[in-house]
């Protein structure tokens, strides 16, 4: 992808499968929004192949569409409408795509309830506070009972517990839908408990594809064991914490006091990788990941 002559977007490959929920993560910048419009179809891509549930995002139709849901990362239409008014039109555009598999659309009640909109459900849009903003964008996102959901940001503005509250609908979506998710978010935190799968965009390319479990293990490098044996302080680094510790067992036993596994984190492995990017090396970090996970 490019805008004018500057390339944001150079050899991104990515499959996602029905019920995977999938992070894309990357700095301010890095083309996050870019991919998800592409995919959308919101955005002509200057090559590549791209394909969608089963059909080329720029050559669709309406009923394509309606197998997706979208969460853009702000819009400010509909200001006037009221909640309540918004949801149940824009649902009844999907009654048409219904299926016995996926009854169209999703109770207008029963979603306002779910995105804990209740006591605004008679308010005006502009009326609504940020993170009220967003429950309802999130529940315009699931009204159509989506195959394929995107999120850009989507949690932005929530507070913890309608964060929490957040996960939990997209986890139902995925249960109940077997939706595929692809999100694009800022909150490590939050990757890390939501996704299957994290995918680091940076330098225009996917420099990691995994777990969080998958990207700390192969770039997260040794783990730290601390720990006193007679009031003696001792620090190891060691690929096999779990091998380690238990050797130290097995050679002192309780005489083994104040014992801490450390490891990286996530955002220790993320910031590692963007820091490379940043020194031009974007690409031996992309190589390094695929030898340790080949
Ligand atoms: N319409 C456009 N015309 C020209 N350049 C654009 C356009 N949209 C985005 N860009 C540029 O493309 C790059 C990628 O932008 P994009 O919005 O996809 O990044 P992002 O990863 O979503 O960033 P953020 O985390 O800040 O939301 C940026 O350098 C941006 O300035």
């Amino acid at each position: 992808m490019e805008y004018g002559a500057v390339r944001v977007l150079d050899g991104v490959d990515l499959t996602v499968r029905a019920g995977e929920i999938i992070a894309l993560l990357g700095p301010n910048g890095a083309g996050k929004t870019t991919t998800i419009e592409i995919l959308e179809g919101f955005r002509h891509r200057s090559a590549g192949r791209v394909e969608v549930l089963g059909r080329d995002p720029e050559h669709v139709g309406e009923a394509w569409r309606a197998d997706l849901g979208v969460v853009l990362q702000s819009w400010r239409d509909h200001g006037v409408w009221r909640v309540r008014e918004l949801l149940h039109h824009i649902g009844r555009h999907y009654a048409a795509y219904a299926t016995p598999e996926r009854p169209r659309p999703v109770d207008t009640d029963v979603l306002i309830d779910r995105v804990g909109l209740n006591g605004n459900a008679q308010k005006r849009v502009k009326q609504l506070s940020g993170g009220q903003r967003r429950r309802l964008d999130v529940a315009i996102g699931l009204v159509g009972r989506p195959r394929l959901l995107f999120l850009d940001e989507p949690s932005a503005g929530l507070d913890p517990q309608a964060r929490r509250e957040f996960h939990d609908l997209v986890h139902d979506a995925v249960d109940e839908n077997d939706t595929a998710v692809l999100l694009t978010t800022h909150d490590l935190d939050e990757a890390e408990r939501l996704a299957d799968r994290i995918l680091v965009l940076t330098g225009g390319r996917i420099v990691a594809d995994g777990s969080a479990e998958e990207l700390v293990l192969a770039l997260g490098g040794d783990s730290e064991v601390v720990w006193s044996v007679d009031g003696r302080r001792n620090v190891h680094s060691t690929r096999e914490p779990a091998r380690f510790v238990a050797d130290l067992y097995a050679e002192h036993g309780d005489a083994v006091a104040d014992l801490r596994v450390g490891r990286a984190t996530l955002e220790d492995v993320y910031m590692d990788l963007v820091r490379r990017h940043e020194a031009g090396d974007a690409r031996s970090a992309a190589d390094e990941f695929e030898r340790k996970t080949r």
